[in-house]
């Protein structure tokens, strides 16, 4: 055996996972094929046996699936998988039901198909460890837990106590399995715990020499009930329409595994555990796991491990920080900083300002601490951390400053020239623009080389995302360095190349003009809307043009045909551009902000926003034909297409930025796996074949040519 060590000493069986040029234990092909040997010879030595303890040599204990076999599968590889997931589960069963007890002995987190091998034990002992995590997140990545994950932790919560962390997916500490029930014992962490761990074990064999799980006992209550008892056939009459309103449908797993449960609960475990077998295998060969799974695993972790980041650079750790504009983004990054452990210069017009955007790091800490999820004393640390000033001269010794100023050039360039001569030797100077290209800003600067594009997200606090832009002089040295940063402050960085509207803000602006536009035609902005959610966006498109400002992206359009005419080039105005010049000169409908957009913003207290009456007379036509199919395409497609066209223009260099910047930056929908993943998923032919479609019909929006489609085989990731 490859994968698993095994001893048998004075009647124990200490069966270790140790997967070799590994660092985690996997259930790969290898690790299945010597289960199956272990169990051979398990059964060969079952008189000596007197009680099995299930261990792991790696620093976690086990880690799930192997996922990269997963990204090849297809619809038509659903049996092999059944059996094949039965075969792994006919061997935990066999383990399970020898008459022998079982004790997992759990060093470190055990996750997904790692929790499953834990919950062979028939008694659990845990580290008491604050990184270890157990659970079963598959729903993340579109899969269900079907090595008897739902089988198992439905007997064990019962129906309604087992939803959170098979139909969410929510993962839990060691002190939470234990309280949940589903570790029995702790042992502090430290170089005695494996020790200590097997003299417990040893104890627990020695007393319950003919253990079995629970519910094989005759007369077994499930928590809660059966589905066929009041209480819960009342809640599973709510349950399914809320899993199905929360994923639009579009989400498989959450629907499958609630039904698994439910299923499972009605009959014996070796039926319920092929029901979960027939469920599983039918959501690992399908589109969206894929999806899933190369977006929130291989693409996460290339993030994570910085495959942008260029590898020569040395390690950057930021120790002081300056920001320039204490205004809505200035305030957010503060906190962000401080609450990581940088030192922070925030920095505005006058100290009134400045002081007024640290009260935010104030309010977003105390509410922590009024809900008891910070301390009163981590509290005051942040806040120390962070110096407001209306003094340049306090940005003195900045590893690094970056500008949140107003979207001005002029302003931009004024206040890096006066706050760069204050960095530390070797500091750098960033601007968190969304719109203004970064190459162009960087001539204010004296080292451009050492000028980069740090694009925050809003609001600060809840967005992950953070776009890096590359200018043409930004040396690699300081894209390391910025990524670092941005790493140190628990964000996720995306690295692109400047750019007018860079990846984000340049594919998010052709989602919302692509909704003004349909209401150019004359579509119902209901149906607009209805379109946006229906195919997975978090807001419409007019809506979120609403929270971003309709002056805004007005300015925008203005400074780039500004741009364009002083470059000598055309600029072509997009189809929605007439309508929102008409709406916010002619009508004054400014946006959310200024409290009117398409949308109105009743000043009543309780009372919704709803759209602008005025919508129908003014743009909807009653002759105008629509399809909702063709809306969500439309909105989804235009998205893909730039994006698409991004890589193709080198502003993007990887799938998995352009994947993970879509889904966290601009909202693309999980399901499909980010805006390349879509085009994967569904394949290149059908891909070109309705975009090409909807080009005819609907404009150059839509449009591929021979280089796009190149760089999207080009770019195509190979499992
Ligand atoms: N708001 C967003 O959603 C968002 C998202 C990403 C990026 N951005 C960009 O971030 C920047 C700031 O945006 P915001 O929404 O925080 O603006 P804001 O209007 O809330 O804040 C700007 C702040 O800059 C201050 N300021 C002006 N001149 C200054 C100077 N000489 N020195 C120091 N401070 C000065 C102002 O007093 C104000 O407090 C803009 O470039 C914007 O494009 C904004």
């Amino acid at each position: 055996m490859k994968t698993i060590q095994y001893e048998l000493q004075d009647g124990v069986a200490t069966i270790t996972f140790n997967e070799p040029n590994s660092p985690v234990n996997t259930m790969c092909l290898q690790w299945q094929q010597d289960m199956s040997a272990l169990v051979a010879q398990v059964l060969k030595d079952q008189d000596a046996i007197k009680g099995i303890i299930l261990t792991s040599a790696k620093s976690t204990f086990f880690a799930g699936a192997d996922l990269k076999g997963a990204m090849r599968l297809r619809p038509s590889d659903a049996g092999a998988i059944f059996t094949e997931i039965e075969l792994v589960k006919k061997n935990f069963r066999t383990l399970e039901t020898l008459g022998k007890p079982v004790v997992s002995c759990l060093n470190g987190t055990a996750l997904g198909g790692g929790w499953e091998v834990a919950l062979v034990g028939h008694y659990r002992i845990a580290v008491d460890d604050r990184k270890t995590q157990f659970g079963l997140p598959e729903v993340t990545l579109g899969l269900l837990p079907g090595a008897s994950g739902v089988t198992k932790m439905t007997r064990h919560l019962g129906l309604m106590g087992a939803q959170p962390y098979l139909v969410e997916g929510k993962t839990f500490s060691p002190k939470e399995a234990k309280s949940l029930g589903l570790v029995h014992e702790l042992v502090a962490p430290g170089d005695t715990a494996a020790t200590e761990m097997r003299t417990k074990a040893l104890a627990w064999i020695a007393a319950n020499p003919s253990a079995q799980h629970p519910w094989e006992a005759k007369g077994y209550k499930v928590p809660g009930g059966l589905p066929s008892s009041p209480a819960v056939a009342q809640m599973l009459v709510v349950a399914p329409a809320m899993i199905k309103q929360q994923t639009r449908g579009l989400y498989p797993a959450p629907e499958a595994i609630m039904a698994c449960m439910v299923e499972g609960l009605q009959v014996d475990i070796p039926t319920a555990l092929r029901i979960e077998s027939r469920y599983l295998a039918k959501l690992m060969t399908g589109i969206n796991a894929r999806a899933m799974i190369n977006t929130f695993f291989f693409n996460l972790n290339a993030i994570k491990s910085g495959q942008s980041r260029p590898s020569q650079s040395p390690r950057f750790k930021p120790a002081k920080v300056g920001l320039l504009g204490a205004g809505m983004m200035g305030a957010g990054i503060a906190f962000a900083q401080a609450s990581k452990g940088i030192a922070t210069v925030l920095k505005d017009v006058s100290q009134e300002k400045a002081d007024l955007g640290k009260s935010y790091s104030a309010r977003i800490t105390q509410a922590r601490v009024d809900k008891g999820r910070m301390s009163a004393t981590d509290q005051q640390t942040i806040l120390e951390r962070i110096h407001a000033t209306d003094q340049v001269a306090d940005l003195a010794g900045c590893d690094l400053i970056i500008e949140a100023v107003f979207e001005n050039r002029e302003l931009k360039a004024k206040v890096t020239q006066e706050a760069e001569p204050m960095l530390a030797p070797g500091g750098f100077f960033a601007s968190n623009t969304s719109t203004l290209p970064i190459s162009g800003l960087a001539k204010a600067s004296a080292a451009a080389d050492k000028f980069i594009g740090i694009h925050f997200f809003s609001p600060v606090d809840k967005m992950k995302l953070v776009e890096i832009i590359r200018g043409r002089q930004t040396s690699e040295d300081t894209v390391a360095r910025a990524y670092d940063y941005v790493q140190a402050i628990g964000k996720m960085p995306i690295v692109v190349n400047d750019s007018r509207g860079f990846f984000t803000s340049r594919v998010f602006g052709t989602f919302v003009m692509e909704g003004v536009a349909m209401l150019g035609e004359g579509i119902p902005a209901a149906a607009i809307e209805n379109a946006g959610i229906q195919c997975g966006m978090p807001v419409g498109p007019l809506a979120v043009l609403d929270e971003t400002s309709l002056t805004l992206s007005l300015h925008v359009m203005e400074q780039t045909r500004a741009d364009f005419e002083a470059e000598g080039k055309t600029y072509v105005a997009s189809p929605g551009e007439a309508l929102l010049v008409n709406l916010v000169k002619e009508h004054q409908r400014p946006g959310r902000a200024g409290g009117a957009g398409f949308y109105e913003y009743p000043a009543e207290r309780g009372v919704k926003k709803f759209l602008w009456p005025q919508l129908k007379p003014l743009f909807e036509k009653a002759d105008v034909q629509w399809d909702i199919t063709d809306l969500k395409d439309r909105l989804l497609y235009r998205q893909a297409v730039e994006t698409a066209r991004c890589l193709s223009e080198n502003v993007l260099t990887s799938v998995h930025d352009a994947n993970i910047g879509s889904i966290f930056g601009i909202g693309f929908p999980a399901w499909t796996g980010g805006a390349m993943q879509f085009i994967y998923g569904m394949g290149m032919d059908a891909f070109v074949t309705r975009a090409d479609a909807l080009a005819a019909r609907f404009g150059a929006g839509f449009a591929l040519t021979d280089e796009v489609k190149a760089a999207i085989t080009r770019y195509q990731p190979v499992y």
